[in-house]
């Protein structure tokens, strides 16, 4: 089952997913960039071994190797990262394997390639990521989801950039599955209100 909350870590990783596993939050990406493979690695066993104490989830970004070395739940790749196809041979059939789009064509490769969910994005401008792909908003997420509604694609959509809590309501009423936050989460005080109003505001719009 893929969350509809996913927490997309920020340095100090491991204190910051601590916290979000704390909050409520069982959804995790451990993404940590440029950075030495081995750094990685290490915290990705840490990272482990926290989300394991919550039952939360942990994908790694980026690299599926580190993800199948620390016995992690699934990985996610993008554009610039080797395909989904690729990943999937690496972490097997049993692991969670997530890729990146910002357009349909994205998707549908996607869903070829056999991804468990898709992120859609930028929803929009966020420093957290660098040379980010053109902005959706939610005119254009919408758009996507009503193309994946034509083509009858049931796959969960989980939109990403520049999240608010107050834009969960209208991005859930669009037909995504859920959201990823990363920045709002991180720089948050009282994270268990803020975990637990935007999974009441998911939750009201599935009913
Ligand atoms: C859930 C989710 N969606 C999208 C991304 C972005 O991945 P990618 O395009 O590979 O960019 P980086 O995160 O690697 O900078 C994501 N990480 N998670
Ligand atoms: C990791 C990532 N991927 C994106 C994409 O558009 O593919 S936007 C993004 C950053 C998400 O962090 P925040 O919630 O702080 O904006
Ligand atoms: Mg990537």
């Amino acid at each position: 089952m893929i969350s509809t909350l996913q927490y997309i870590s920020q340095p100090m990783h491991l204190e910051n997913i601590q916290a979000a596993c704390e909050a409520g939050c069982r959804w995790v990406q451990l993404r940590i960039k440029h950075a030495p493979e081995r750094l990685i690695a290490s915290e990705a066993l840490s990272a482990k071994a926290i989300c394991a104490d919550y039952g939360a989830t942990l994908i790694i970004n980026d690299h599926p190797h580190i993800a199948k070395a620390a016995g992690a739940d699934g990985v996610h790749v993008g554009k610039n990262d080797m395909t989904v196809a690729e990943a999937r041979k690496i972490m097997g059939s049993d692991a969670i394997v997530g890729g990146t789009a910002n357009t349909l064509e994205d998707i549908l490769q996607h869903v070829q390639d056999g991804a468990d969910y898709v992120g859609v994005g930028p929803y929009r401008f966020t420093t957290t990521k660098q040379k980010l792909s053109p902005i959706l908003g939610l005119e254009g997420i919408y758009a996507i989801m009503q193309k994946l509604k034509a083509l009858d694609i049931d796959i969960p959509i989980i939109a990403i950039g520049g999240i608010l809590a107050a834009d969960v309501p209208d991005l859930m009423r669009t037909g995504i599955h859920g959201i990823a936050i990363s920045g709002l989460l991180t720089h948050t005080t009282d994270k268990k209100q803020l975990v637990s109003s935007i999974m009441n505001d998911i939750q009201l719009c599935n009913i």
